[in-house]
């Protein structure tokens, strides 16, 4: 479909995308010729995002590389939209390498971070490393570097680091003092030392992510954590890169200001000191969250002596982030705007309590058949969708240059017993 309409009012600060910018009559037009729920991803944002990020970080460090965190959305379009653009991977676990491999990522533009990675997902990646020996292996305990060495391997090794200081907008999603995450910090010196001497391997770098969702009020979390990366990256020596993570937040509310980034670039260096060794980051959030929403149908609309509850088509299954953080998203009446407002309890279809988008928000009350929009889904959002409850997942459109498809269909009946023997 062909749409001259602009996604959002373009007057909009490009640092800023705001759930009130995306132009509701386009919205509108993709629910009903979509159907309900459905994710829209606007690929052009994530390219806006990408060079806004990239800019800061470019103007504060010499060759420094921003890799995309393929957790947040491991979709072909999105990966494909990344790759244009030229940067690489980072995957969580063998299935996001075979995804981004799929997506024409060459194996030199992956790095691979295995958290406990069980023996299949290395030997799949161990034997993709065997016919294109370029990519990175980063490894958070001692032992996989010796499951590594185990399957031959004996090229380019990064030490993952427990930091022990961690920030992100919930505890679920602070990483860095969470023993699960990294070789303690301590021990990073003899480590280094060890893997240097007993195997064939190149220690290319050392990498830290100290958790996810961070606002300007983190900065200084932020600074000390990447003060003490440096001070270690210096005691190890001879390494290629730093890779500090990702974690850069983006105001999911109306009244938060977004992150100053080229500020925090500048931070980052002052922060890090001199270091002869490049920085990698590895954002997911930043380059998706705000190019994405969800659209869904009002279905039902009940009083009840407490609050009005609105039923919604999309649930707790489709985004799963209220439920799982208590996480904020905006949501929009993009049909009846101007109704008056009242405290709305907004829920899905699924047998939860969790299964809530918000408690008594004051909201236009809609009526049945009414379009929303829930905002800054583009991270997290469809990555993390599940078929629970029998839930089929929705469908995903994909806006770029002006025109609409389907970057992902939605998922049928069939679908849900499809694998059944
Ligand atoms: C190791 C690692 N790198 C990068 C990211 C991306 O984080 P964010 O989406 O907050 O940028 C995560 C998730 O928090 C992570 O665990
Ligand atoms: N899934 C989390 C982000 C952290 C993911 C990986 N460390 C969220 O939706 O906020």
């Amino acid at each position: 479909m062909t749409d001259p309409t602009p996604t959002t009012d373009s007057d909009s600060d490009p640092a800023v995308r705001r759930l009130g910018d995306w132009d509701a009559v386009r919205l509108r037009s993709l629910a009903e010729q979509y159907d309900t729920p459905a994710y829209v991803i606007d690929l052009d944002r994530i390219r806006q995002n990408y060079r806004r990020l990239s800019a800061a970080f470019e103007a504060a460090f010499d060759d420094p590389t921003v890799m995309f965190a393929v957790k947040a959305h491991s979709g072909r379009a999105v990966i494909e939209t990344l790759l244009d653009e030229g940067v690489p991977m980072e995957c969580a676990a063998a299935g996001e390498v075979f995804r981004a491999l799929r997506a024409g990522a060459d194996p030199d533009e992956i790095q691979y971070t295995g958290v406990n990675p069980p023996d299949g997902d290395l030997d799949y990646v161990v034997g993709v490393w065997e016919d294109a020996p370029g990519m990175t292996f980063n490894v958070g305990a001692e032992d996989s570097v010796e499951r590594l060495a185990e399957r031959g391997f004996d090229g380019r090794l990064c030490l993952r680091v427990n930091p022990g200081i961690a920030a992100g907008h919930h505890e679920k999603v602070k990483t860095g003092a969470h023993p699960k995450f990294g070789i303690p910090y301590d021990s990073v010196p003899e480590v280094a030392e060890r893997v240097r001497e007993e195997y064939d391997m190149d220690l290319v770098g050392l990498h830290a992510h100290a958790g996810s969702g961070m606002l300007d009020e983190d900065m200084d979390a932020h600074a000390e954590y990447v003060a003490k990366m440096g001070e270690l990256a210096r005691e190890v020596g001879d390494l290629e890169f730093l890779d500090i993570g990702g974690g850069f937040g983006v105001p999911y509310r109306d009244d938060e200001d977004p992150l100053d980034i080229d500020a925090v670039a500048e931070r980052t260096a002052e922060a890090l000191g001199d270091l002869d060794a490049t920085l990698k980051i590895e954002p997911g959030r930043y380059l998706l969250a705000d190019a994405g929403c969800l659209l869904a149908t009002v279905n039902t609309v009940k009083d009840t002596p407490e609050t009005t509850v609105v039923g919604i088509d999309a649930s707790m299954t489709t985004l799963i982030r209220p439920a799982m953080y208590d996480a904020y998203h905006g949501i929009r009446n993009l049909t009846n705007p101007d109704a008056p407002v009242e405290p709305l309890t907004v829920g899905g279809p699924v047998c939860e309590s969790s299964d809530t988008f918000c408690r008594d928000r004051p909201l236009p009350r809609p009526d049945r058949g009414d379009v929303v929009a829930i905002g800054h889904t583009g991270a997290y959002g469809y990555a993390m969708a599940s078929q629970f409850h029998s839930q089929p997942r929705p469908v995903e459109i994909a806006l770029e240059g002006g025109e609409a498809r389907v970057a992902r269909r939605r998922e049928t009946f069939d679908d849900l017993v499809r694998l059944e023997e």
